[in-house]
């Protein structure tokens, strides 16, 4: 069994963005071990700045990031050692085939090819020879195989077949189960409530809306429809 009583990473009336200006405002927000939490919004919500804001490689205008219960100002690669994993959109060395992708990630092949047999025969060929969905199983695979602590993930599945998002979002629920703490931000709105367990919507940088995926059912259209609209301005 996993702690559950404190959350893995937490942020206190957190504000973030570029020079002084805060992108997100007043955030509060939390991950535990075994938990998987869906960030939501529109285009410019703020979701990204609020993913790095939370892996140090950002640093607060105001408020605070904690880190297992404790306030956290290391920079996102002493927060990597520490056990945070980030995985933004398809992070592969083109130039280097799928083995030496994951021996850069000190990940052994055979454990990646245990997560997602896919790989198997795509060990030898170049990542930027791979289909997007292989891409970015490699990069979940060198995130998860190192069994972090914490996982952030911008947007896993963007551009990608309905089928294989289903095998990515599994992958993270199951590094779950067994006490990974994970941050999704998502465009797949109804694939990622599937699995997580609660849920912050953003919208022009505050929260707006929290819950778990039953409660926020009756509102999907209303989110849904929220990113159609693109983050209208006041
Ligand atoms: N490096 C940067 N410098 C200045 N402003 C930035 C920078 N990155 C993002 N922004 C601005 O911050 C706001 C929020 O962007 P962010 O990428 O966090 O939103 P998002 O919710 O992740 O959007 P998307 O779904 O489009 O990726 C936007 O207005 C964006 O223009």
């Amino acid at each position: 069994m996993h702690d559950t009583d404190v959350p893995l990473i937490a942020t206190r009336a957190l504000s973030a963005g570029y020079g002084t200006r805060p992108v997100v405002s007043d955030l509060d927000l939390e991950v535990r071990p075994g938990e998987v939490v869906a960030l939501l919004g529109p285009n410019g919500a703020g979701k990204t700045t609020t993913l790095r804001a939370l892996s140090g490689d950002l640093t607060p205008i105001s408020g605070e990031v904690r880190w297992l219960g404790t306030p956290c100002h290391t920079p996102l690669h002493r927060r990597a050692r520490e056990g945070l994993a980030y995985v933004g959109e398809r992070a592969v060395f083109t130039r280097l085939d799928t083995t030496d992708n994951l021996r850069v990630g000190h990940v052994p092949p055979e454990r990646a090819v245990e997560l997602f047999p896919e790989l198997e025969k795509r060990l030898k060929t170049g990542a930027g020879m791979l289909s997007g969905g292989e891409q970015q199983m490699l990069s979940l695979a060198r995130a998860l195989c190192r069994s972090p602590r914490l996982l952030l993930a911008d947007e896993l599945s963007l551009g990608l077949a309905p089928l294989v998002v289903d095998r990515l979002l599994r992958a993270v629920r199951e590094a779950a189960d067994q006490g990974l703490a994970a941050l999704l931000v998502e465009q797949h709105v109804r694939k990622v409530l599937d699995i997580a367990d609660r849920v912050y919507v953003l919208r022009r940088g505050r929260v707006v809306m929290t819950g778990t995926p039953k409660e926020l059912r009756g509102e999907l259209d209303a989110i849904e429809s929220s990113y159609l609209a693109k983050n209208p301005t006041p």
